[in-house]
């Protein structure tokens, strides 16, 4: 578990983290969303005793660890993908590894096959994609087996397997009741691997909730409905705070009452229904619009597409 308290950090004038709180639990995949700059990376940082705290606490597993990292059985990191420069082979930097923080070789080789590196555990680190390197991190974090894990963009860099393993792997981890905290701007790859998530923008906490919740209160929940008596049907659920939009002739487009609602009313009615959708919005749809006045790096829409303006 990782619970997050009133945790400040301020770099200068930059206030990077403004006095988050939230808990991370065991048993699901939790992430961490936010725009560009938001503080994801230096939350992680406080997390993992990698950077000291302006303000507030860090509590792992029910343990403070204030000066120094938590142990490789209690906390796995892997931050920001770098390159590990390195003449050593995938193997002997983990074994280097392991032997500092009295880890078995058996373990070694246990993480190499967990992240699919067998058939490269030989070769040069040095000469690595990104990809790979970043499985050799993954490899590194989950070393010493910690119960808790904090992985910033695992994701980043990874072919379509690859970031199908990530997932894979992330929730087989939650399910042998580990914490798994996962930052990453791949929308459509968060609503299929976190069950929570803890959302910041500008350094404050936006959101600290379920993914269907997050979703569900961002969308507004229009049912599409199909039916060759459209008109009619229009006229029994028009009503004050109903707004009815028509697509083709036989599409009605509803806001402001339950599937359930229409679909009651319509058999009332004796009146056919071919479809009753429920039009949820994706995640990235919801993100953007709670973060929409949160983002500090945003591309001017007229001028050249590579400009980054940075908001007052
Ligand atoms: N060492 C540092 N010195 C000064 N400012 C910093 C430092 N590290 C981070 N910042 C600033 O703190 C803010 C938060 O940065 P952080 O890297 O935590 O954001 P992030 O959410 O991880 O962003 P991204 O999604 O782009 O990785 C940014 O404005 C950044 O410029």
């Amino acid at each position: 578990m990782i619970e997050v308290k009133n945790l400040s950090k301020r770099y200068g004038e930059k206030l990077a983290v403004d006095g988050v709180s939230f808990v991370v639990h065991p048993g699901m995949v939790t992430g961490f969303l936010g725009p560009n700059g938001a503080g994801k990376s230096t939350t992680m940082r406080m997390i993992a005793g990698l950077d000291r705290p302006t303000a507030g606490d860090v509590v792992v597993n029910d343990r403070r660890y204030r000066s120094c990292r938590a142990p490789m059985a209690e906390l796995g990191v892997l931050l920001e993908a770098k390159a590990v420069h390195t003449g050593r082979s995938a193997r002997n930097h983990l074994l280097a590894l392991a032997q500092t923080n009295g880890v078995s070789s058996k373990r070694v080789d246990e993480v190499i096959d967990l992240v699919g590196l067998r058939s490269v555990a030989g070769t040069r680190v040095g000469g690595f994609s990104l990809g790979m390197g970043q499985r050799l991190g993954v490899a590194s974090a989950l070393l010493g087996n910690p119960q808790t894990v904090v992985l910033d963009e695992p994701s980043n860099g990874l072919d379509p397997e690859g970031v199908l393993w990530m997932r894979t792997m992330l929730k087989s981890l939650a399910a042998d009741g580990h914490t798994v905290f996962v930052s990453s701007h791949l929308m459509s790859e968060m609503a299929q691997t976190a069950t929570r998530l803890v959302v910041i923008g500008r350094g404050k906490l936006m959101a600290d909730t379920t993914v269907a919740e997050f979703i569900a209160r961002a969308s507004a929940s229009t049912v599409t409905v199909r039916t060759p008596e459209a008109s009619r049907l229009r006229e029994l659920l028009i009503a004050p705070d109903i707004t009815i939009s028509a697509g083709q002739p036989d599409v009605l487009h509803v806001d402001g009452l339950t599937a359930q609602h229409i679909g009651t009313i319509a058999w009332q009615a004796h009146l056919p229904i071919y479809e009753l959708t429920v039009q949820q919005a994706s995640l990235e749809q919801a993100f953007m619009e709670l973060t929409s006045d949160s983002i500090e790096y945003r591309t001017t829409t007229s001028a050249d597409p590579h400009t980054e303006t940075v908001a007052s």
